[in-house]
């Protein structure tokens, strides 16, 4: 039948941000276009996600204070403010209900399950969590800190967070409109092996809600989330609290945005504020087929393995 010619439907539909009803709208499109007798049916790019190649993150640099009542105001009055501007993805930074400090989880800490990141108490062990949450209420993903911040640069800094929290044990990345997302915190970002696990399991951008310091920050910041970026040739993403010069421990700030190619495209200063930033996925796949490094590992030598049940 299909020698001398054949019927195509080109499928032009909506595409929205509910993917059932995108599926749905796809498969009856697909008999509609086979009871009017065509032989093959075509549907667009991304027919189940509204993103297509790039969608919008949007990370907050919020000022966190002793306050956790005025904390919370801030976050949720930020998260409404990005959605209005486009934002689909919205972070906010390490601790953001709470001062940064091992003194301070304590009190700060939450029982119940809170979006972003925040001191958690679990039983009788508290941990440095993040959950990450859909518009419809449903929780996505929970990440808890797995490298704990235990550091001593004499005359500098002395940071010890094993004094007071418990670390994670698993590798969190989830699943958003079609886009895989690894979650990590902070001190998270320096293990080049966790990022590598991640990518692995399929991310194509990893965030990092984040609080470095004054000594750290200008020495370490973008250079790891560049490392991070070219090792595994994805987007990452490190939102920190905005720079307080009163508080113990003063963050660096300068949430950054850095895509595939290791470019720094978007990055805030010390002060408060909202970056707000496309993600073009398709740079993924362009780095990832022009220097392909991936396919070129000699995991016949060496490999990075997962020795924990996600
Ligand atoms: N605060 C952290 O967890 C990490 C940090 O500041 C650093 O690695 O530097």
């Amino acid at each position: 039948m299909l020698k001398r010619g054949f019927k195509i439907a080109l499928v032009q539909m909506k595409v929205g941000a509910d993917k059932a009803q995108n599926i749905e709208t796809a498969v009856r499109e697909i008999h509609k276009a086979k009871s009017q007798g065509a032989h093959i049916v075509a549907l667009p790019e991304c027919f189940n996600s509204p993103y297509g190649t790039s969608f919008k993150i949007a990370l907050v640099q919020m000022k966190v204070g002793a306050d956790k009542a005025q904390n919370i105001e801030t976050a949720v009055r930020e998260i409404h403010k990005a959605k209005s501007q486009g934002a689909h993805i919205v972070a906010l930074p390490e601790c953001f209900n709470s001062p940064y400090g091992t003194k301070w989880f304590p009190e700060y800490a939450e029982e119940v399950r809170v979006s972003g990141t925040v001191p958690e108490r679990c039983g009788g062990a508290l941990y440095n969590t993040c959950t990450v949450w859909d518009g419809s209420g449903k929780l996505l993903a929970q990440h808890r800190k797995m490298h704990l911040f235990d550091i001593d640069i004499p005359d500098k800094i002395t940071f010890r967070e094993s004094e007071v929290l418990s670390a994670g044990d698993q590798i969190t990345t989830f699943e958003y409109q079609g886009v895989k997302i690894g979650v990590g915190i902070c001190y998270d970002l320096r293990f080049s092996e966790m990022a590598h696990l991640m990518a692995k399991q399929g991310c194509s951008v990893l965030i990092y809600p984040a609080a470095f310091n004054m000594t750290t920050g200008p020495k370490h910041w973008e250079l790891l989330a560049k490392a991070r970026a070219n090792d595994e040739q994805l987007w990452v993403a490190l939102v920190s609290p905005a720079r307080d010069t009163e508080a113990g421990y003063v963050a660096w700030g300068h949430s950054t945005l850095v895509d595939p190619w290791a470019n720094v495209v978007a990055k805030l200063d010390e002060k408060p504020g909202t970056l707000l930033a496309d993600v073009d996925l398709s740079i993924v796949e362009e780095v990832r087929s022009q220097i392909p490094v991936r396919v070129q590992r000699r995991t016949d030598v060496y490999d990075t393995v997962l020795k924990t049940k996600c």
